[in-house]
């Protein structure tokens, strides 16, 4: 049975973000995820995870200025110092809260300009070398061009690729499944070919990404299969709810009292 983590960018956003650990715990996660965690001290954040017994599956780096459209810069020639500052403002985190992934946003630039292909190559190698003396897995996610348009990984074959080729262990898929079937669709296959290079898993529904219940994907299959092939990792619950987050957890309820 899959372990579920709550997205806590996503879900329970009724609250502030630190009471969000608590009502995942509430509604039976064992597990959250977040997009950042710059806005508040690693302590703060370990001790929420600690009070309500929550393991912390994964986190991003930082990924620029947000708000004014950054999708961080690992393919960005021009901003590998600050590429290298987020390694160090993101280990604390890590650290203190035992987390043991970290994505690696790859940002706006053109895939077939050479400098920003070289570019992301020599940061998903310094990022996974840093990280690797601590345990830590490094993810690459590719987003669909609807939702990112410009972001430089959009591409599941390119990712999987760029993992073999450079062959560093703790380099890894994450694998949203709402991106996948955007981009490209036969989820399925997908799943089994890149399996050994997968870290990490989301999920939402397609088109609306919102709960896991209905539209384009039979998401109670693709669970299933998760277990055929094996997978022990986290699968994240990356979606918007489309009402209160607990009104929308019916697709969780069966999974719940297994999510250990
Ligand atoms: O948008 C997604 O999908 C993610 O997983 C985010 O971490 C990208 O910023
Ligand atoms: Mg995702």
């Amino acid at each position: 049975m899959p372990r579920f983590a709550a997205n806590l960018s996503f879900l329970f956003t009724e609250v502030p973000f630190l009471d969000r650990f608590e009502a995942a715990a509430v509604a039976g996660f064992r597990a959250v995820e977040f997009l950042f965690p710059y806005d508040h001290a690693p302590e703060d954040i370990a001790d929420r995870l600690r009070r309500y017994d929550l393991t912390l599956a994964l986190f991003n780096l930082p990924p620029g200025d947000w708000t004014a459209g950054e999708r961080g810069f690992a393919a960005r020639p021009d901003k590998f110092e600050e590429l290298q500052r987020s390694l160090h403002t993101a280990l604390p985190y890590a650290l203190a809260t035992g987390a043991k992934r970290v994505h690696l946003l790859a940002g706006l630039a053109d895939r077939h300009d050479g400098a920003a292909a070289l570019a992301f190559r020599r940061s998903l190698a310094v990022a996974a070398h840093f990280f690797a003396p601590h345990g830590i897995d490094v993810m690459i996610e590719p987003l669909n061009r609807r939702d990112v348009p410009g972001y430089f990984l959009d591409d599941f074959g390119v990712a999987r690729d760029l993992i073999r080729e450079l062959g560093i262990p703790n380099l890894k898929l994450q694998f949203d499944i709402y991106h996948c079937q955007i981009l490209h669709g036969d989820v399925v296959m997908r799943l089994r070919e890149l399996m050994p290079i997968i870290g990490h898993i989301q999920i939402a529904s397609v088109p609306s990404r919102q709960e896991p219940d209905r539209e384009e994907l039979n998401y109670p299959f693709l669970f299933s299969e998760l277990d055929r092939l094996g997978y022990a990792g986290f699968v994240g619950a990356e979606y918007r709810p489309r009402a209160a987050t607990t009104d929308g957890l019916g697709w969780f309820a069966s999974y719940r009292a297994g999510n250990t």
